[in-house]
């Protein structure tokens, strides 16, 4: 798994940005419509008209926020139980909704997000790698 110091840099990098959930999905459905084609009530809709309206943000905050969760609580072994639960919650309520490519799609857009809006160098780059692996990873254990 990732080291202390890993997960410190990526929670660092991860503060500057945690509260963009609403770019962060505008990012994640531009680069994949399957993803926004998944959520019944934004499918079919022109991406640029929906993304001010209150149920995006509402799904923004859901989506990004349990990434965002998942972060703050890295980094204290204590917490692993409270991750796994998450994740098996996440599991039982994406299986019939996500395949493994779309978390993976997922991530990648993330990543470019990341890319354009944080201080992205080798050093984060590099930081920020096994902790998605690892959150990605748990994710989609539970798939
Ligand atoms: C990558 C493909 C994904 C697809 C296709 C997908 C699809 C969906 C859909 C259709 C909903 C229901 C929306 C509604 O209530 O009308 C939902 C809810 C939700 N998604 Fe995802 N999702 C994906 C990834 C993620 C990721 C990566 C996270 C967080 C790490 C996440 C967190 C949530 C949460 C917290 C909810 C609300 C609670 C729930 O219904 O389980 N999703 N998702």
């Amino acid at each position: 798994g990732p080291s202390g110091d890993q997960i410190a840099a990526a929670k660092a990098s991860w503060n500057t940005v945690k509260n963009n959930q609403v770019d962060i999905l505008y990012a994640v459905f531009k680069a994949n419509p399957d993803i926004q084609t998944a959520f019944s009530q934004f499918a079919g809709k022109d991406l640029d008209s929906i993304k001010g309206t209150p149920d995006f943000s509402k799904h923004a905050g859901r989506v990004v926020g349990l990434f965002s969760e998942v972060m703050d609580l890295l980094g204290n072994d204590a917490n692993t139980p409270t991750i796994l639960a998450k994740a098996k919650d996440f599991g039982k309520s994406h299986k019939s909704r996500a395949s493994p490519a779309q978390l993976d799609n997922f991530r990648k857009s993330l990543v470019v997000y990341l890319k354009g809006a944080t201080k992205w160098d080798s050093a984060v780059e590099s930081s920020w790698a096994p902790v998605l692996d690892f959150v990605f990873s748990t994710l989609k254990n539970e798939l």
